[in-house]
């Protein structure tokens, strides 16, 4: 029944195959609770921006999400109360320490971002906390249209992280002492506790990365759970700091927005393409999962997913520069007119954002240079145009005209129009032949 699809899934049983015999690392024990799982578990996970869900291995079996949650509460926070405020009690720096190092900013006190302890700590007091909407309440409310379903809380793990907390509460002491902390640390660090454990599978995770990736909207539930520049700001705090001493490291060779936690949940977000979650709590000495590192470095590789390599330029804009005469369909006589005209045509196809763009206008002055009288530019087949790319195109044709040459636009959607116009160019048509033909006929015939 999947069996195209089925290729995609094989893609992802190969590489857990591929890592599953790793059992190097440690499990995460200053957390008791952490240190009763299974070692051996190991699920992957992969969400599209269609919300096609694919997985192999324990992609289903719960775990909490401990750092993790740490992006989506910074998220919340942005939506709240936007990224100055944000920004005068958190940083957005790298520490280049581990995740529970005292990262604070000499003379503010101020955390060095929201990914490191000291810094997610604060960020949850940030949030806002009510009669009618406690904090902690609007946290899983947050976390849990992330992920597309209700989530819980597994108790058993709060209370342990209750237990040995007591670096964390060290941490919020320090904070508020130095310098910014909104409330009472006590509190700060129990909403804390209580969010990092939350439960969550591998699958959930992925549909959490994916709504990042998807500029905010859960591709599952259609759900604007943010708005798309907190989504864009929250990836690029993950990108520089989600993997704390190890971020650098990781941007160079798996190059993605990503993000771990110490009970073996990791994330990555490929912007415009996938969320991908992995889970095996054997951790390496910075507190990330082994074989998530591994199987997402593998993933990224495979699938070319790394953000500075040729990020998605779609393959083809320009998919015709040529002359009218040289157009077999028209008729012999159009094309014997046209010969002697020298009509340029220029068709366009896809998203024409600022980089498409360039490559139209740049065909349109080839197109041009053939000594063209007239320039065609067909958008019959182009999907949708940006408002960058539109006043491009305008202004490019403003140019073309200026320069002496008759200009007609095949755009039967009114892609290039802006409210206020009737027509773009002198004429707009809803065919190339129309177009043309306009071109050809002699002035005022
Ligand atoms: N890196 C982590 O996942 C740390 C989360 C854990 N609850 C802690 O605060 O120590």
């Amino acid at each position: 029944m999947n069996a195209a699809t089925d290729a995609v899934t094989d893609a992802l049983r190969d590489l857990h195959s591929r890592f599953a015999g790793i059992d190097d690392g440690e499990l995460a024990d200053y957390i008791p609770q952490l240190a009763l799982v299974d070692p051996e578990a190991f699920g992957l996970a992969l969400i599209s921006m269609d919300g096609h869900r694919y997985g192999a291995g324990d992609a289903g079996v719960p775990f909490t999400i401990q750092s993790v949650s740490k992006p989506f509460v910074y998220a919340l926070a942005l939506s709240v109360l936007g990224i100055d405020e944000v920004s005068r009690w958190v940083n957005a720096e790298p520490s280049g320490e581990a995740f529970n190092a005292i990262s604070l900013e000499l003379g503010t006190g101020r955390p060095d971002n929201p990914m490191v302890n000291a810094g997610a700590i604060l960020t949850t007091a940030l949030i806002p906390d009510t009669p009618g909407a406690p904090r902690f309440g609007r946290i899983l409310d947050c976390l849990s249209r992330f992920a597309g379903r209700m989530l819980d809380v597994d108790e058993q793990v709060y209370f342990s992280e209750v237990v040995a907390g007591d670096r964390n509460r060290a941490l919020a002491y320090l904070i508020r002492s130095t310098g910014p902390l909104p409330v009472d640390p006590v509190a700060a660090v129990e909403t804390y506790f209580r969010q990092c454990s939350v439960r969550v599978t591998a699958m959930d995770l992925a549909a959490m990365a994916a709504t990042l990736a998807n500029g905010g909207v859960n591709p599952l539930t259609g759900d604007t759970v943010v708005t798309e520049p907190v989504a864009v700001r929250v990836l690029a705090v993950m990108a520089t700091c989600g993997m704390y001493d190890a971020s650098g490291d990781w941007l160079l060779r798996v190059g993605l927005p990503a993000k771990s936690g110490v009970s073996g949940g990791l994330i990555a977000a490929g912007p415009a393409r996938f969320g991908l979650a992995s889970y095996s709590p054997l951790l390496d000495p910075t507190g990330t999962s082994v074989r998530g590192h591994r199987a997402i470095g593998a993933l990224s590789e495979r699938l070319g997913l790394h953000l500075m390599h040729n990020p998605a330029l779609a393959g083809s804009t320009v998919t015709l520069v040529t002359t009218a005469d040289d157009l077999p369909s028209a008729p012999k006589a159009e094309r014997e007119r046209a010969r002697r005209e020298r009509v340029a045509v220029v068709a366009a196809q896809g998203a024409l954002d600022f980089t498409a763009a360039e490559r139209v206008l740049y065909a349109l002055d080839e197109a041009d240079s053939r000594e063209a009288v007239a320039v065609v530019l067909d958008l019959l087949r182009v999907t949708d145009v940006g408002t960058v790319a539109r006043a491009m195109l305008r202004s490019g044709f403003a140019g073309l005209t200026a320069g002496g040459r008759r200009t007609a636009v095949v755009d039967p959607a009114g892609r290039l129009r802006e409210p206020g116009d009737e027509v773009v160019a002198p004429w707009c048509f809803a065919t190339r032949e129309e177009a043309v033909a306009w071109c050809i006929r002699e002035p005022g015939g």
